[in-house]
């Protein structure tokens, strides 16, 4: 499994694009997450939205799903067919009613099954999403009353969807279901209200921070390189073989 970011920026970064992944495996490519910055962030990368086998969703801020209306209007008036939308059960109904719907309906039959072919998620089980790559969605807080989802992909690589620290969490990740690799949001100033922090983060255990990457910054991270204990950064642009992570770089 290969991945990507099309960004590694917190929502608000300007030398950054927003937080979100292509997942490549066997030559399918996956996007989990499609912020405003994404078809820009696809773009230059050399990929068009046609390039994609699907997209997941981990929760419905902008930076996670505001170029999902380009994405629906390109796939339906420039390469006519629907693309999967993978998106947990929760989220269906508010994706399109309180996000979407305002720029995609163009007579009121309209819904999001018109635009996508919608893939609802049941969170805790394991989902096939292409050969070679599952998910199980994690519930985990991020915004009161909001749902959020973190991705457990192939049982062993955690990918938080923007989530305030856990560090029990993160534990039991660990030593109960064997992830090697997480990749974390990162707040990089205290306090990390919506996100974790990284004086949070530093609190971890070796254990857990040697298998902790870092994503979701701000504009001054260069100033942190050095001072994330044993975590490192994940780079925006760069491809890495999520199997080869751990313990290694
Ligand atoms: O109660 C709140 C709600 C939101 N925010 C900010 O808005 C941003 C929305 O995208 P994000 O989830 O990547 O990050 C969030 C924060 O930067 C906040 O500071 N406190
Ligand atoms: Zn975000
Ligand atoms: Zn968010």
């Amino acid at each position: 499994m290969r991945i990507q970011m099309l960004g590694t920026g917190s929502a608000f970064a300007k030398a950054f694009n927003n937080n979100n992944a292509l997942i490549t495996v066997d030559g399918r490519r996956l996007l989990l997450d499609c912020g405003i910055t994404a078809p820009r962030a696809l773009h230059e990368l050399g990929y068009s939205f046609n390039d994609l086998h699907a997209v997941l969703i981990t929760h419905i801020h902008a930076d996670h799903i505001g170029g999902l209306e380009e994405f629906a209007f390109q796939m339906k008036f420039v390469y006519g067919r629907k693309p999967i939308l993978y998106i947990a059960d929760t989220l269906v109904a508010p994706l399109w009613e309180h996000s979407l719907k305002g720029g995609l309906q163009q007579d009121e039959a309209e819904t999001l099954h018109d635009f996508f072919e919608v893939r609802p998620l049941p969170a805790g089980v394991s989902h096939e999403l292409l050969p070679g790559l599952s998910v199980e969605l994690v519930p985990t807080r991020h915004i009161p009353n909001k749902p959020n989802y973190s991705m457990l992909f192939n049982g062993f690589f955690f990918y938080s969807g923007d989530t305030v620290f856990d560090a029990d969490l993160l534990q039991s990740l660990v030593s109960e279901r064997g992830v090697r690799v997480i990749f974390h949001d990162c707040q990089l100033h205290s306090p990390g209200v919506v996100h974790a922090s990284l004086p949070q983060l530093l609190t971890l255990p070796d254990e857990l921070q040697d298998r902790i990457y870092l994503m979701h910054y701000g504009d001054d991270q260069p100033e942190f390189i050095g001072r994330t204990g044993r975590m490192k950064f994940i780079s925006q642009q760069k491809e890495y073989e999520v199997e080869r992570l751990t313990f290694s770089e």
